[in-house]
């Protein structure tokens, strides 16, 4: 099997002040395993006249993509492919990515660099090594790519009323791994979203999958395809990539800054938090921005100010109902008192990770700094800032019955005065730690 080697050094460029020469424009294409980017990366290729470097990052020893790019691409004519072969980019983040970029840009000529991620990398810190990393100074970051496999998608979240699946058609070597937040938050850290494969797919189950995608990720430009017929001027010189934009671009955080705005110009109406259960009919959403609802899709927030019993929470995690298709934000699990901890379900496993502190654990001086900084913080006098805030999204589902079920969760009265350390908690607690729960069907 050959490989493309790093390069045999031509001629170095140096580094030099960004102004002295013209940034190379990057598209970083995400996706999972399978969706179509080599084929999108291949048409690519062939149909751009410009000399197009391209960064293959793979798991595993068998660089498969490499060598089926360097197939389609002729070496002597400049367009350049570079494996990283020792593992995952989002895994050596600022060490092998920016230097084989850097290294990359000094030893070659060439109009454009691809960045093709592999299925399981997560494309905002592999962005952000173009912006606020080394390679920021010879890049410029022009738009990230995630390419969707529409029968797959639409197979684990389209229409939980449909008989039985359809028979994987296609592709799919991989098997059907599990979906974890990685191929959501590819799908809500992007600029462009090109639905693949709607060969396997019915007109009707297209646009499930597009209204689905819609809200998952308002942002996103969405462009549907067969084998990756997409015109390249979407991808390349687009001039879509915008930092702060795509970081809270996904439809579960625009839900949860739009309740928290919501109850900040609702302020000043001294509630007692602790027994605020501000959207107890489940419909309370004001002034929320919410898509259209089409086919059955709702986008709900879920915030309480009373924590959740930990074993009562996790035994509905482990039975979310089957069209919940993404919930994630904070928690307060009675008994972390000090964990702010992310819960976030994408599918088919719920995690729940110790993401920070809640500022009312810290000390008295450090909490005034902290709430200083952040004067629309909500407070409580007893708990501080400790709260639940989820972001809910799903279709055919009945969200009142998911916000009792919840409900049901939260501390009794009786179960607030008593001694929370003694609950069985399986709830992690060190910064990182995370504990993940799958739904059983
Ligand atoms: N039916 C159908 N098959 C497609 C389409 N696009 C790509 N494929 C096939 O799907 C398979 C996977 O495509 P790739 O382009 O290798 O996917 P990838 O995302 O690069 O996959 P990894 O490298 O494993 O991450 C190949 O056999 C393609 O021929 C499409 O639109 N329709």
């Amino acid at each position: 099997m050959t490989r493309v080697d790093p390069f045999e050094p031509e001629e170095r460029r140096e580094l030099a002040p960004a102004n002295e020469y013209m940034s190379v424009p990057v598209t970083i294409l995400c996706g999972e395993l399978g969706a179509g980017k080599t084929t999108l990366l291949s048409r690519l290729l062939e149909e751009d006249e410009r000399e197009i470097a391209v960064l293959v990052n793979d798991v595993g020893a068998v660089n498969v993509d490499a060598d089926l790019v360097e197939a389609r691409t002729d070496l002597t004519t400049g367009e350049e492919v570079l494996a990283l072969e020792n593992g995952c980019i989002c895994c050596s983040l600022g060490g092998e990515l920016s230097r084989s970029v850097i290294q990359l840009w000094k030893e070659h000529e060439f109009e454009y660099l691809v960045v093709e991620a592999s299925g399981v990398g997560e494309p905002e810190p592999i962005a952000r090594q173009f912006v606020r990393g080394p390679a920021g100074g010879p890049y410029d970051l022009d738009a990230v790519v995630t390419v969707v496999d529409a029968r797959r998608f639409y197979d684990r979240f389209g229409d939980s009323t449909a008989a039985a699946p359809p028979a994987q058609q296609g592709t799919d070597e991989t098997g059907s791994r599990p979906l974890g937040d990685l191929l959501l938050e590819q799908i809500e850290f992007c600029d462009l979203l090109v639905v693949n494969k709607c060969d396997l797919v019915s007109e009707e189950e297209r646009e499930r999958v597009v209204a689905l995608l819609e809200t998952l990720q308002p942002r996103a430009d969405i462009v549907t395809t067969e084998y990756g017929d997409v015109d390249p001027t979407m991808l390349l010189d687009s001039g879509r990539f915008d930092l702060e934009a795509a970081s809270d671009a996904a439809g579960w955080k625009q839900a949860i800054e739009a309740d928290a705005a919501l109850e900040v110009s609702h302020t000043d109406d001294h509630k007692t938090p602790v027994d605020e259960h501000d959207h107890s009919d489940g419909h309370d959403h004001g002034g929320h921005v919410h898509p259209p609802e089409r086919y059955g899709i709702e986008v709900d927030t879920y915030h309480r100010r009373r924590p959740f019993h930990p074993e009562r929470f996790l035994a509905v995690l482990a039975d979310l109902p089957a069209g919940l298709v993404r919930a994630k934000g904070l928690c307060w699990i009675a008994g972390r008192e000090r964990q702010a901890i992310t819960m976030s379900y994408a599918g088919t496993e719920t995690s729940l990770e110790v993401t920070g502190r809640w500022i009312a654990s810290l000390s008295a001086d450090r909490q005034a700094a902290f709430r200083d900084t952040q004067p629309d913080l909500s407070w409580d006098e007893e708990w501080g800032d400790r709260e639940t805030r989820l972001a809910l999204i799903g279709r055919n589902l009945s969200m009142d019955e998911l916000t009792a079920r919840l409900d049901d969760c939260l501390l009794t009265d009786a179960e607030m005065d008593a001694d929370w350390s003694v609950f069985e908690n399986p709830a992690p607690t060190g910064m990182g730690d995370t504990t993940t729960v799958s739904s059983v069907e």
